[in-house]
């Protein structure tokens, strides 16, 4: 069901001291910062052969990374976002087998203008998954 690699998220507590980590010591194109209030995020993707990075930060009151830099303060790898066709039928099979799909199980507009859902981490072996639908 899960298909490519879209992402390897990582939660930073400087947004422009780690972007500039990629981009100046380790060489890789980097995006502008992308300010997403419904997610709470602020994000910069890092640009690689066969992947991306997201680099995250809070954005808001609200944010879901807040607790995690509370928990993680220099930041850590907060999740991996999986590619999959049809993201209501991955959802569906996922809750009839068990899995928590957070939120109220409706996709979101993510990062790439694309539907995205997240996967409780406890249900994965301690790692919160990302859905994102893309179309082949
Ligand atoms: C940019 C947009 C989009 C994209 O297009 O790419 C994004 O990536 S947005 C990214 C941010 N959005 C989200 O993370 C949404 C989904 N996340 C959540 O709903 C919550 O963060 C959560 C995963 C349900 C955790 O929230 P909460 O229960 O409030 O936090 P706790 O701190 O109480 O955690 C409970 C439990 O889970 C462990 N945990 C929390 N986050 C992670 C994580 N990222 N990876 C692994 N484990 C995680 C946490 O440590 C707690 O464990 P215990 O202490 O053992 O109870
Ligand atoms: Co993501």
């Amino acid at each position: 069901m899960i298909g490519n690699l879209n992402h390897i998220a990582i939660a930073v507590p400087d947004l422009a001291a780690a972007t500039a980590k990629y981009r100046d010591q380790l060489g890789a194109a980097v995006s502008e910062p992308q300010e997403l209030p419904e997610h709470g995020v602020t994000v910069v993707f890092v640009k690689l052969p066969n992947t991306k990075v997201e680099l995250l930060h809070p954005l808001g009151e609200n944010s879901p990374i807040a607790a995690f830099l509370k928990k993680n303060p220099s930041g850590g790898m907060h999740h991996m976002c999986f590619e999959v066709e049809d993201i209501r039928a991955a959802a569906q099979k996922l809750s009839d087998e068990g899995a928590r799909v957070l939120g109220d199980g409706e996709p979101k507009i993510g990062a790439h203008g694309l539907p995205v859902l997240f996967l409780h981490p406890k249900d994965f072996d301690g790692t919160l998954i990302e859905l994102e639908e893309v179309k082949k």
